[in-house]
């Protein structure tokens, strides 16, 4: 078996493959795209932090390639579903490096208060800028963390040790577990109301993209000070120029930039701008973490076929693999459906296991369940072995029941999830060996193959209502794949489950609410 390493990797992990049995390694780094794919087809694995792009053209090329190993956490540089699709399993190290970005984070912040950069440059420059690098305290301040995650609460709990007020905002975090720890849970708004600082820990992510921008900054306090040691993009880094120039934001700190390296970027012309070239994660003991889970990770599943820290493969032997396989589709599916379905923090999930799965050992189907319910809030950082950990820290209660009574089906899986806000109901099915569909949502009863771009529409059951969707979405040049009407099982209201052959643009989705028959409408990615 031959491992290429083909970014900088701690010498710990390429020690532990040199001495691993059956296994050799080379390595690589600072390759061109075009020779690291004159070459992938000779390598079974490839072990990369954030520099090497693992692009679909690549995954072509590496006929040979089983694993993709990441060292460290942010997957943004790997096609996660063209690994999928060549049957190459993506591992992270989930772990390794979050204490050591935090403090990151901390560092950032008491380098802008007090000038830190600044002062070391015109001292070295030969200046003596005593009076100009007046700095802040941080004793007191409201620091405000957006995602209360990992990174984000080992922040917070850094931040009280400084005797700052933190206040926490994270929607998919209960209140509850935020209070539990120490910390004030607050609206979005009230964090930029309130915060002298801001310190962003969440994903990228559709909804997290340019998050902090131009009707962010506006409102925030005036002299607000900002760190950004997550991700670039998540905040818009022309709004965050022309609110410094301003001088709305008084001093900002970013690790991540929307193109990395940076070109030319205003930023720089700034003196209350200071930055880093993506080190959050970068000390001698998280390098050492992560390279040794990644080469163990490796290691181990190149020897015995363990998966561990897998994002696109649940951790599960090939035999029982086989037998769970479509409930496990089913079960990932039902939970993404789930999580587009649901709003406010989840509480409670309970998973009814109904009829026919004798023998069978569900556990993984509830993972997947939950693993597809997290995946649109945390994305790639969860997977088949860490999804139950992190629905038990983001304080989600989960119950599993078994019943003989399956309805009118041979096999159902129910999904029941209780937020702070509403309950939602989900049943799906497999027909014949390998054909999962949703069969209710709610009280309706439909029939829908979980996968593609659609939409839910829940509408008056009148004349025209149909008509005028299928107009509306035909004038948007969307072609309707699969349309279903489904009733409710007590009442006469509808529920319109759509099949489109591209996703539906949020101004289109604002057209069909303001259809007159038309009362929600869901778009869905599944
Ligand atoms: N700079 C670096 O070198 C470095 C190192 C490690 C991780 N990271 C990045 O740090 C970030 C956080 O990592 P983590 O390990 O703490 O992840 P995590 O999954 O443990 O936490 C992310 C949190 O963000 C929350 N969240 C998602 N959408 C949100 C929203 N719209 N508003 C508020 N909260 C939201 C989630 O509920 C979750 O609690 C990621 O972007 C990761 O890639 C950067
Ligand atoms: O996602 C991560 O783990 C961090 O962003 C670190 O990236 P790096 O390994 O390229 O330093």
């Amino acid at each position: 078996m031959k491992v290429l390493v083909s970014d900088n990797l701690g010498e710990i992990g390429i020690q532990m493959f040199q001495e691993a049995e059956g296994i050799e390694v080379d390595v690589k780094t600072g390759l061109a795209p075009e020779e690291l794919k004159s070459i992938i087809g000779d390598y079974d694995a490839l072990v990369i932090r954030s520099a090497t792009k693992v692009t679909e053209d690549l995954l072509e090329k590496g006929t040979r390639l089983k694993v993709v190993g990441r060292a460290g956490i942010g997957l943004d540089n790997v096609d996660i579903p063209a690994a999928s699709k060549h049957g190459v399993v993506v591992m992270n190290t989930p772990t390794g490096n979050v204490v050591t970005t935090a403090e990151h984070a901390i560092a950032m912040m008491l380098s802008l208060s007090r000038n830190i950069p600044r002062g070391t440059s015109t001292l070295k420059d030969g200046k003596w800028e005593k009076k100009k690098l007046q700095g802040r305290e941080i004793f007191n301040k409201i620091l405000g963390v957006i995602g209360f995650g990992k990174i984000g609460s080992i922040v917070a709990d850094r931040a009280r040790g400084l005797k700052m007020q933190v206040i926490v905002h994270d929607p998919f975090v209960t209140p509850e577990r935020i209070e539990k720890a120490g910390f004030e849970s607050v609206s979005m708004e009230e964090l930029y109301k309130r915060a002298d600082y801001i310190t962003v820990h969440v994903p990228k992510l559709k909804d997290t993209l340019g998050f902090l921008n131009k009707s962010a900054f506006n409102q925030m306090k005036d002299g607000v000070m900002l760190i950004n040691c997550a991700r670039g993009g998540i905040v818009n880094e022309a709004d965050l120029y022309e609110a410094m120039k301003s001088g709305k934001v008084a001093g900002a700190a970013l690790d991540v930039f929307e193109t990395e390296p940076p070109e030319n970027s205003p930023l720089f012309e700034l003196d209350n701008f200071i930055c880093t070239p993506h080190l959050g994660a970068s000390t001698k003991e998280a390098q050492t973490n992560v390279a040794v889970a990644v080469a163990q990770q490796i290691i181990d599943y190149l020897q015995t076929g363990t998966i561990v820290n897998a994002v696109n493969v649940p951790s599960v032997t090939g035999e029982l693999l086989e037998k769970l396989g479509p409930f496990l589709s089913l079960g990932d599916r039902m939970g993404c459906l789930m999580s587009q379905l649901i709003c406010g923090p989840l509480k409670q999930l309970t998973i009814e296991y109904m009829g026919d799965f004798q023998g069978m050992d569900l556990a993984p189907v509830s993972t997947a369940i939950i693993k597809g319910l997290l995946a649109p809030m945390v994305k790639d950082m969860v997977n088949s072995v860490n999804a139950p950990l992190m629905a038990k820290e983001r304080g989600i209660k989960i119950s599993e029941t078994t019943s003989a009574d399956a309805e009118d089906y041979l096999n159902l899986i129910r999904v029941y999830a209780e937020t702070t806000e509403m309950n939602t109901t989900l049943a799906g099915t497999v027909f014949g060996k390998n054909d999962p569909r949703i069969v209710k949502i709610n009280n309706f009863r439909l029939e829908m193959i979980p996968h593609g771009h659609s939409a839910i529409i829940h509408n008056q059951d009148k004349p025209g209502a149909i008509g005028s969707i299928g107009m509306c979405l035909g004038k948007n040049n969307i072609n309707i794949g699969r349309m279903l009407v489904g009733q409710e099982d007590e009442g006469d209201r509808n529920i319109i489950f759509l099949r489109t052959d591209t996703s539906i643009p949020d101004s289109v989705v604002e057209e069909l609410r303001n259809l007159p028959l038309v009362n929600t409408v869901i778009p869905l990615e599944l």
